[in-house]
């Protein structure tokens, strides 16, 4: 960054802070990219006047699209902020829906929690998803945007930013021109993702108008291929490549980016999967926009009602923070592979005819040797490797004494309250490390500290 933008960054940071909403306005309209930059401490404008109490240029940002759940370098968000320092109004904003949410489901906890991989940037449309005519003219209007994925990993772009600090890993967007020559190749598999999203989704009062109107709007498509990088990359004319296949690449994208990755990603691996009918053995044939795969075998038993293996499949995984009877401390494991000294939430795939609750309290007792009374649903994350669904939980254990179960996992340790703080807000890895915020572990371990802080 250069000293004259560092200079209109600070100004439009004293700005957000003094509640100067005209002079936040007019650096906006001069340079629209200044919304979301952060200053030397890690703060965006949107933080500063949440801190302060600006209610009007809060009001402002987000009319203006700011990203709400961007975090300062302590995990906190702008909504984090504004409860810290008593500004409920400004909660209230932050939060969108919650004097409704207040009304008709008193006592649920409102905190926005939104996870990495969850972000729906586009509208699925899944009733398109069997009108072949309109997909095919989707497929081949110039505003189509394709994701080219090379064994699962996707094509992206790399620019620098800040001064060099955060590189910002983007996906190439291509266009029909680009592609048409792969999408005639046999083994190429093509995903209909969805189109854009309207920009205000709830000026549309009848269901008829809304049809007519998100049709219209640029569709996306992944376009799955195994064939050699080296050629898949002519088909962008930027400076790009593959990500890596190491997945905390995968963590480096935009939460744009990212929710669009987890849909792709886990249909595509699902895809490579799954290419013979899993009931018959017979070949399939892709149908629904990449939806489903039909058995091209006749007398196939899957040819008959509604059959799970012709879709997409989705596991579900359980994670959970046990907390101790105390209420001080929480439960954190480790497996071989983690770097050394992380610690994280336990964890494990749901069982055939098993609930929630069941599995939490199984997967700690196998773990650890805890065993677990209450279990609390949190939030959820689509975690594209290749495809579970991860069921966040706060857990509250019966017992305390721990055995670990070294086939799975190497350590489990009670961590104080202090310590995981120390970890989490004030980056102090000398004892413990967490996973990336990135994680919804991260982000379970993160909503238990805030639970109990009074913040
Ligand atoms: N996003 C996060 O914060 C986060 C954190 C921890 C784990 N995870 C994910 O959760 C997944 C499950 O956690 P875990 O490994 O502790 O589970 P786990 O404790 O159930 O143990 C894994 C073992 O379960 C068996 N298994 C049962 N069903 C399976 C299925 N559908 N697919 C694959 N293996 C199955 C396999 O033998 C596997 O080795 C991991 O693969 C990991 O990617 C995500
Ligand atoms: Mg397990
Ligand atoms: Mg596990
Ligand atoms: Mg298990
Ligand atoms: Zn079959």
């Amino acid at each position: 960054m250069s000293s004259v933008e560092e200079e209109t960054l600070q100004r439009f940071l004293d700005a957000a802070a003094r509640g100067d909403v005209n002079h936040v306005t007019t650096l906006l309209s001069q340079v629209p990219l200044i919304i979301n930059q952060r200053g030397t401490n890690g703060w965006n404008a949107l933080m500063m006047a949440a801190r302060n109490g600006q209610y009007d240029v809060v009001e402002e940002l987000l009319k203006h699209g700011c990203d709400k759940f961007s975090v300062n370098s302590s995990s906190q968000t702008a909504h984090d902020i504004a409860k810290f320092w008593g500004h409920r109004h400004i909660c209230n904003l932050l939060g969108g829906a919650n004097d409704v949410c207040q009304r008709v489901l008193p006592g649920v906890d409102q905190t926005p929690q939104e996870n990495y991989f969850s972000r729906e940037t586009l509208e699925r449309l899944s009733e398109k998803r069997t009108d072949k005519s309109w997909m095919e003219d989707k497929e081949r209007d110039p505003r189509t945007v394709y994701l080219l994925f090379n064994n699962l990993s996707p094509m992206v772009g790399v620019s620098q930013r800040d001064q060099g600090e955060r590189v910002e890993t983007k996906l190439c967007r291509l266009k029909y021109e680009d592609v048409k020559n792969l999408l005639n190749k046999p083994t190429t598999v093509l995903i209909f993702l969805g189109v854009e999203k309207r920009k205000n989704p709830l000026s549309s009062s009848t269901s008829s108008q809304k049809e007519g109107t998100s049709c219209e709007l640029p569709a996306w498509f992944a376009v799955g291929s195994d064939e050699d990088a080296g050629e898949l990359l002519k088909c962008c004319s930027d400076k790009c490549c593959f990500l890596k296949k190491d997945h905390r690449e995968l963590l480096k994208l935009s939460e744009d980016d990212a929710g669009v990755v987890a849909q792709a990603r886990s249909v595509l691996a699902w895809h490579s999967r799954y290419s013979w009918c899993p009931t018959c053995g017979s070949g399939t044939r892709v149908e629904e926009g990449g939806y489903k795969r039909s058995c091209l075998n006749s007398e196939c038993r899957s040819q008959q009602g509604v059959h799970n293996t012709c879709y997409p499949r989705v596991d579900p995984v359980v994670i959970m923070l046990v907390i101790h009877p105390g209420g001080n401390q929480c439960l954190l494991g480790r497996k071989k592979i983690f770097p050394a000294g992380m610690f994280s939430c336990l964890a494990g795939f749901v069982e055939a005819g098993e609930c929630v609750e069941e599995a939490v309290r199984r997967e700690v007792e196998e773990e650890s040797g805890v065993k677990v009374g209450p279990v609390h649903y949190v939030s959820s994350q689509p975690w594209p490797l290749p495809s579970s669904l991860m069921i966040g939980c706060l857990a509250v254990a019966m017992t305390t004494s721990i055995t670990v179960d070294e086939n799975e996992i190497e350590d489990a340790q009670w961590f104080p309250r202090q310590q995981v703080m120390d970890s989490l807000l004030r980056g102090d890895r000398s004892k413990l490390s967490l996973p990336p915020r990135q994680t919804i572990a991260h982000q379970l371990i993160k909503h238990w500290i805030n639970m109990t802080s009074n913040l």
